[in-house]
């Protein structure tokens, strides 16, 4: 990450590419059903006596305790941010958010020196609590089918791909609203002292920007998503995501929250 050359346009085109693992994330999870004892906490615990939660909460912890151990090599990255405690060679990317940072190994690995542009109360800032409730109580729903299919293993690994990727995007909001205060500092320095969030949340608020994403992501996910057959007569008009509900999940969730990310990190930026 070269952090010192971040732009405007730089961040936004990141997150432009973000789409794309979002949607094709998206279009891996929607392969198969519901699943619902992926998420119920019985399913788990008649069988692993040690560990009460879902199966989802399980892949998820189990899956973060790994890369925590290598978190600074190899480009896979999570940071290890312990609440309450800044150490450097623990927090490693700040584009990272473990789901469960509770008990998180040390690294085996020697710390990488990420470039340091975020100023560093960002570091307490991770809303993973509310993506996760968002994706299982409200999105999952809205582009998965009914149904069972037995494949729970595999639909817990695909929402741990999908929980990823909304995490990184909406995180990504800090280094958007570094970049932004950098930009015209005393526009912002008055509503961050009387911590006026509506001010804030107006501020940082570019809604063609926000159109634009969303025209973009249900282009995307038609282009992406399309059944493609050898068939002139094939089966266009056929996605494997719905289009619209793409664009509806980053209109009510994914901006929503990556704006409450901005609010947050700026309302602390001059800390
Ligand atoms: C991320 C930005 O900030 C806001 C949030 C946006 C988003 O989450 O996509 C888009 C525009 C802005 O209203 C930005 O300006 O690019």
């Amino acid at each position: 990450m070269a952090t010192n050359s971040l732009t405007l346009e730089s961040v936004r085109h990141s997150l432009i590419r973000q789409e794309d693992s979002i949607i094709f994330s998206l279009i891996e999870r929607a392969h198969f059903p519901i699943n619902s004892p992926t998420y119920s906490q019985s399913y788990v615990s008649n069988s692993i006596h040690t560990f009460s939660g879902s199966l989802l909460r399980f892949v998820v912890e189990e899956t973060e305790a790994i890369l925590a151990k290598i978190a600074t090599n190899f480009g896979l990255q999570i940071c290890l941010y312990i609440p309450g405690e800044v150490d450097a060679g623990r927090y490693a990317n700040p584009e990272e958010h473990p789901f469960f940072p509770e008990d998180l190994p040390p690294s085996v690995v020697p710390p990488h020196n990420f470039a340091k542009f975020l100023h560093p109360p960002a570091a307490s800032i991770n809303i993973n609590k509310d993506i996760w409730d968002t994706y299982i109580n409200k999105l999952l729903q809205l582009f998965v089918a009914p149904g069972d299919d037995g494949n729970y293993a595999s639909t817990a690994a695909s929402d741990l791909v999908c929980l990823q990727a909304l995490s990184r995007r909406i995180h990504y909001g800090k280094l958007v609203a570094e970049v932004k205060f950098r930009e015209s500092p005393q526009e912002y320095e008055p509503a961050i002292h009387t911590k006026d969030r509506d001010t804030l949340m107006k501020l940082l608020t570019f809604e063609k920007v926000e159109e634009a994403v969303m025209k973009r992501v249900a282009k995307k996910a038609m282009m992406f998503g399309q059944e493609v057959t050898l068939n002139k007569d094939g089966n266009l008009g056929k996605y494997k995501v719905d289009p619209s509900v793409v664009s509806r999940l980053y209109g009510d969730s994914i901006i929503p929250l990556t704006k409450l990310v901005q609010v947050e990190y700026l309302l602390r930026r001059l800390d």
